[in-house]
């Protein structure tokens, strides 16, 4: 008999996936009980500066982690895509969930997919991820930065003259808003960001009950998959503010056999004009990211990045 104190941003998505997730511990363990504890991060608190100008790694989890730190909570709830690919020490994701929708989506006003949006059409994101990728397939888009929770998001694109934004499918999924989806985006065309789809749950590395708890709530092939992005991410050194996606899918191997691990990095350049992809196949999931991410640096990934660092600093 235990209770946990879990720690939770304030949007509406960030409290329900923490929800989300307590509901399945309880059917995991029917002895605990857990309560949520609402902290505010600096991403939340600053909303009128671009995300990748706003600097630093972890803008929406330091505060939480501080309070894991403090002991004020035990474990904490974070979309995997938020995560710094590096922990700080004696903290440790204790469990990845079962990942959902990895993919970006078009929402649009008229109901035109990306292809049939008007020539010129001004696409809200302040993503350089998405901005790199759109502008690689649809030079013609004006983009537009917009910052805030995904009900911000969607009230600006009626309010603000957007013809449409990109959110990730699994946030709007979530929170049961997959009824304004107009188009679910290839990731041919838009690969997700690192960890897009997954959560993380980060809690204490030496809280043994905590990390027994969570351990039966672990999904093996998220797992394997979410490794193998964010090694690759680590090896870039990007955090959630650069022009960075990568997505593994699984394959399980016949009986006995590793599951084979198909890993796509990509890294772009925020207008368009280069975009590097290159895809591996392995079973080591540390190796792939290292893979992968040394073959974009030889094709010149790394001056891409520099000059986005470079014109962040201005
Ligand atoms: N950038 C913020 C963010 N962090 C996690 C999600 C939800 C999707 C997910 O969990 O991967 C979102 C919103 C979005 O990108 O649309």
């Amino acid at each position: 008999m235990k209770n946990w104190k879990v720690g939770s941003r304030k949007s509406m998505l960030a409290l329900t996936q923490t929800n989300w997730v307590i509901e399945q511990l309880k059917k995991l363990d029917a002895e605990s009980t857990f309560e949520v504890h609402e902290i505010v991060t600096k991403g939340d608190v600053i909303l009128d500066v671009t995300l990748s100008k706003v600097g630093g790694k972890g803008l929406f989890v330091k505060e939480i982690e501080q309070s894991l730190f403090d002991k004020e909570t035990d474990m904490a709830v974070h979309s995997m895509k938020d995560m710094p690919s590096e922990l700080p020490e004696g903290l440790v994701i204790g469990a990845v969930p079962k990942r959902v929708d990895p993919r970006d989506v078009l929402i649009s006003l008229t109901g035109k997919t990306l292809d049939e949006l008007p020539e010129g059409a001004v696409v809200g994101t302040s993503s350089l991820r998405r901005a790199a990728q759109l502008l690689n397939y649809r030079p013609d888009l004006q983009i537009r930065s917009i910052r805030g929770n995904i009900d911000t998001r969607l009230r600006k694109l009626k309010e603000e003259g957007f013809d449409a934004i990109i959110l990730a499918a699994a946030g709007l999924e979530r929170v049961n808003w997959n009824g304004t989806i107009t188009q679910f985006l290839p990731v041919e065309i838009s690969l997700p960001a690192v960890g897009q789809g997954a959560l993380a749950i980060e809690c204490r590395a030496d809280d043994t009950e905590m990390l027994a708890l969570l351990k039966k709530f672990d999904h093996q092939p998220t797992k394997l998959a979410v490794t193998a992005e964010r090694a690759f991410l680590h090896k870039m050194q990007g955090g959630c503010q650069v022009p960075i996606g990568a997505y593994a899918t699984i394959e399980e191997g016949a009986e006995g056999a590793m599951p084979q691990i198909t890993l796509t990095g990509m890294v772009g350049a925020p207008d368009g004009s280069t975009l590097i992809k290159h895809t591996i196949t392995g079973t080591d999931p540390e190796v792939l990211g290292v893979q992968v991410a040394n073959h974009l640096l030889d094709l010149g990934a790394g001056e891409i990045l520099a000059s986005v660092l470079e014109e962040n600093a201005r």
